[in-house]
């Protein structure tokens, strides 16, 4: 059976952003290891794989940190310094990062830095450009991350951790932030909501959306 890798926005949710329930038990109870990956903060994956009583094992801010319960080791890579200087030169601009005054998105973010969607992207792109650094559209947040880290690199360092290949991993998102780690699987699913990106980066795309789009991936990488 292959191991998983599960995005969480616009994977493991429904429309509204909620996590659609039907999606616990599978991930629970799947005869191989499940990595949470995410472009969100740590807390976040955290949370999930303890609410839904799973062992711990993540790759969170899109590759920038990586946690496994098997060997209790978390692992940093990226440039938080760089993103700083990127979202300085934004905010000197005039824009702003967009959350609320307090900043549950940024707050416990160690490699990477995130801005509301609502906010304009291209000016943002291109003081990233100038920094050497990139912005993810992932449809919830624009990320100025480090080029050389993704949720690609991610399951390159979990597979290496657990001793498997990336391989015999099949993995499950809808954007942008989750292509690089579609080509490092052994098979890819882009849920029917994906963006152009990761539907083309895709081995499969299903035909439901959201969680229903990820419970049809199940049943297929299931069988
Ligand atoms: O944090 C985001 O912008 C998206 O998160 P995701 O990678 O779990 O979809
Ligand atoms: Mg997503």
């Amino acid at each position: 059976m292959h191991a998983l890798a599960v995005d969480i926005d616009g994977t493991l949710t429904r429309s509204d952003g909620s996590l659609d329930p039907r999606v616990i038990e599978p991930l629970r109870t799947w005869p191989a290891p499940v990595v949470v990956a995410t472009g969100k903060s740590l807390p976040y994956p955290v949370g999930l794989c303890e609410f839904i009583g799973m062992p711990v094992r993540i790759i969170a801010e899109n590759g920038g940190a990586v946690y496994l319960a098997d060997d209790d080791v978390l692992e940093f890579t990226g440039d938080r310094d760089r993103a700083q200087r990127v979202v300085e030169q934004y905010t000197d601009a005039g824009h702003s990062l967009g959350w609320e005054s307090v900043d549950f998105v940024n707050r416990w973010r160690e490699t990477e830095l995130a801005v509301n969607i609502d906010q304009p992207l291209e000016p943002l792109r291109e003081i990233a450009t100038s920094e050497g650094m990139r912005v993810f559209d992932t449809g919830y947040a624009y990320h100025v991350t480090a080029p050389d880290v993704d949720k690609g690199t991610g399951l390159r360092t979990v597979a290496t951790r657990l001793d498997v290949k990336p391989s015999s991993f099949a993995v499950i998102g809808d954007s942008e932030n989750d292509a690089a780690m579609f080509e490092a699987a052994g098979v890819s699913y882009a849920v029917a909501n994906a963006d152009d990106t990761a539907t083309a980066a895709a081995d499969h795309v299903t035909e439901a959306s959201y969680a229903d789009g990820l419970l049809e991936a199940l049943d297929a990488i299931g069988e």
